[in-house]
């Protein structure tokens, strides 16, 4: 199933566009990796896929309906969230809970139900035992997995990481990576990350979509597996 379309998309922030007719599908159901160095367009794809852009030309579809409609269930963890300094004043588990507030009736209570979402968010990035915890006590790595905790109480379809690892060990990477897979398999859910650490993520991630600078062309779009993209007008 393909769960995001773009066609001929092109979008700039001044005048002259970062995409320029950008077309690419992507299968529901993955884990994907979006690499490219730095300026390639990547954070500015992401958007546009999620409908937090609008393109100035060609379509981006989610789900089969116009990403700017908003209809998908996104969790979106943007850039360097996970920067909480240590003094950050609360809890492992109050933060986590905070991604529910949206959700809570007229007298704010949680529900046992919404409990039971908060511990099962916590076990699937395997920190409920750090519930506890203050905040800026945690490593990097694991202030990284309550981020993605918070936003998986949202039961999102699909989730959106924005260079995840940034900061972390070799070791907390492969692990971030081994449980994104495992997340992906258990759940049938799409994970979408931007990641520059293709070499040891490239195991883990069934498509990639790699952004690269041609001489003379400009940027260009190269999609592996079983994704597919490329720039130019369709034929
Ligand atoms: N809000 C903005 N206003 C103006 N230009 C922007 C804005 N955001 C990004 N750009 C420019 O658009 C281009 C693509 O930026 P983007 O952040 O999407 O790249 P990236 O591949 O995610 O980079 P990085 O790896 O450094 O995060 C860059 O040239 C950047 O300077």
């Amino acid at each position: 199933m393909i769960l995001s379309s773009m066609r001929n998309v092109v979008f700039g922030y001044d005048e002259e566009p970062v995409i320029d007719r950008l077309s690419l599908d992507i299968e529901a159901g993955q884990f994907i990796g979006i690499t490219g160095p730095n300026g390639a367009a990547k954070t500015t794809l992401l958007k546009l896929m999620l409908g937090l852009l609008r393109p100035w030309d060609g379509t981006v579809e989610l789900n089969g309906e116009l990403a700017a409609d908003g209809k998908l269930n996104i969790g979106y963890v943007p850039q360097q969230i996970a920067s909480f300094n240590t003094g950050f004043p609360s809890s492992v588990i109050e933060l986590v809970r905070s991604g529910c507030y949206g959700r809570l009736g007229l007298f704010r209570r949680f529900t046992r139900e919404q409990d039971e979402l908060v511990e099962r968010c916590l076990r699937q990035v395997e920190m409920w035992d750090y519930r506890n915890r203050r905040i800026g006590e945690l490593s990097g790595g694991q202030k990284q997995r309550i981020c993605i905790a918070r936003a998986l109480t949202q039961q999102p379809q699909v989730l959106v990481l924005d260079e995840p690892t940034t900061g972390m060990d070799a070791a907390s990477r492969t692990g971030f990576y081994k449980l994104m897979r495992h997340y992906v398999n258990a759940h049938g859910r799409t994970v979408i990350m931007v990641t520059h650490g293709l070499e040891e993520a490239g195991a883990y991630l069934d498509s990639v979509i790699s952004l690269e600078r041609k001489e003379k062309e400009g940027w260009t779009c190269l999609v592996t597996n079983s994704c597919s993209a490329h720039f130019g007008p369709e034929d």
